[in-house]
């Protein structure tokens, strides 16, 4: 081998490691300095290493993350650009990303092979390309397999059945973060979806929530995000994978927080709908708002100790609370629950197109934790809305049994 064919092959295959099998036989042999001395745009250094000393020299730096996407919706097909993007930009993550898609037909083909072959995602998100380098697929196992890290995008109703499909098939090394905007309940109180998941794999799970209408994101208009870490170097490493100039990543230590805020901001925000849906106007939309924004501090602190008072005052917080309430899926279906009098269920499938609502769900979870503990008289709003929704309450009552 020449100095001339060891360049073509780092070219070619895009190497970031070289693995020389004799010791002797090293970079210096082919004149190549004993680091990267190809100014490459795809990597940063290359790292030249003999076999005898591999597993030394193998340190977190050379060995690269690689990233499975598990959802391919409305949200997680911009997620996907995202990160595909960003998996080419920085030496810590492989080139390539799978992503899981619940298999569908689309005039009569498989969502994965449109997907692949125009590299957009015709149901869930059409008219916005997606990058080439990353790859559909139906098979969960297959998605997962091999792959460091998880990001979990799907709707909350289907996290649990999706861990049990994964038991067994992860990488025990892997770590995740949620972007599902949900959680699980009981009678005894709520379940984090970062937890659901890491008590379920046995990984470790951060999450991501912020005011972010992923059209809007797929458009590349400004909006921020926040990232929950519980290890600092896993929220870093995160926000590496998220960042874009359109998408700023704010990070801040409470997992549970960042999640929860995006979870219930989903209920203030049919509430915001059935507003809209009467025509009360901006005054009436900013109360609900209000009293919605400290039901959600309230719930949240009586049932999770630890959450920062700061984290409500990220994107995660505040700030998603205003843009689901003027601009998310759940409003838009709550003012047409005003306007024709149609079920939730029928609005959803005659609106949505297979996207899913979060805060319907979210709605029945807490009025069942709520009444199990009996406090259904701290969250006045919360549980109006549950019974405009499911109880035949008249829509007007969301301005008249709050204080
Ligand atoms: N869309 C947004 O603007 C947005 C923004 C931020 C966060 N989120 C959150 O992201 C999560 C995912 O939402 P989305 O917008 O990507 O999805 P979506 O609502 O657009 O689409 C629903 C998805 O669920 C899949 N699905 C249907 N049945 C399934 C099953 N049995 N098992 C697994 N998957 C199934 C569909 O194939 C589709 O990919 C939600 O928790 C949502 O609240 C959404
Ligand atoms: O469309 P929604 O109501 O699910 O909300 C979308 C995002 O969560 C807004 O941040």
């Amino acid at each position: 081998m020449t100095q001339n064919s060891v360049k073509r092959m780092i070219q070619q295959y895009r190497c970031p490691i070289i693995v020389f099998a004799k010791k002797s036989i090293n970079s210096r042999y082919f004149g190549l300095g004993s680091n990267c001395l190809l100014k490459l745009p795809y990597y940063k250094t290359i790292n030249f290493v003999t076999l005898s000393n591999i597993s030394s020299n193998m340190t977190r730096e050379n060995v690269r993350e690689k990233v499975a996407l598990i959802g391919s919706g409305n949200w997680g097909t911009v997620i996907s650009k995202i990160i595909g993007n960003n998996v080419m930009r920085y030496k810590e993550f492989h080139q390539e990303v799978k992503m899981w898609v619940f298999e569908e037909k689309v005039g009569g083909r498989n969502l994965t092979e449109l997907i692949n072959e125009k590299h957009e995602n015709v149901k869930y998100l059409p008219g916005f390309p997606i990058p080439e380098n990353v790859k559909a697929l139906p098979d969960l196992s297959e998605v997962v397999r091999d792959a460091t890290v998880l990001v979990f995008c799907i709707p909350h109703q289907f996290v649990p059945k999706t861990c049990d499909q994964l038991k067994g098939k992860i990488n025990p090394k892997a770590k995740a973060i949620s972007l599902v905007k949900g959680f699980e309940t009981d009678e005894t109180g709520i379940r984090p979806m970062s937890h659901a998941i890491s008590e379920s794999l046995n990984i470790p799970v951060c999450s991501l929530s912020g005011a972010n209408i992923a059209n809007e994101i797929a458009e590349e208009h400004f909006s921020e995000t926040t990232i929950g870490y519980n290890n600092l170097e896993e929220g870093e490493l995160f926000k590496k994978l998220f960042e874009t100039k359109y998408f700023r990543v704010g990070i801040i230590d409470d997992v549970v927080g960042v999640q929860l805020c995006g979870a219930l901001k989903n209920v203030i925000a049919i509430g915001a709908g059935f507003v809209d849906g009467l025509k009360l106007g901006e005054n009436a939309k900013a109360a609900i708002i209000r009293i919605g924004f400290f039901e959600m501090k309230q719930f949240m602190k009586k049932f999770y100790g630890g959450i920062k008072d700061e984290t409500f005052f990220e994107s995660c917080g505040i700030a998603d609370v205003i843009a689901t309430c003027y601009g998310g899926r759940n409003r838009k279906v709550a003012e047409k629950f005003v306007t024709t009098g149609k079920s939730f269920d029928q609005l959803e499938e005659e609106l949505l197109n297979g996207q899913k609502l979060q805060g319907t769900l979210t709605v029945k979870e807490i009025h069942r934790v709520l009444s199990s503990k009996g406090i259904n008289d701290e969250f006045k709003l919360f549980t109006t809305i549950y019974r405009i929704a499911f109880e035949g309450l008249p829509p007007k009552s969301i301005v008249e049994n709050i204080d």
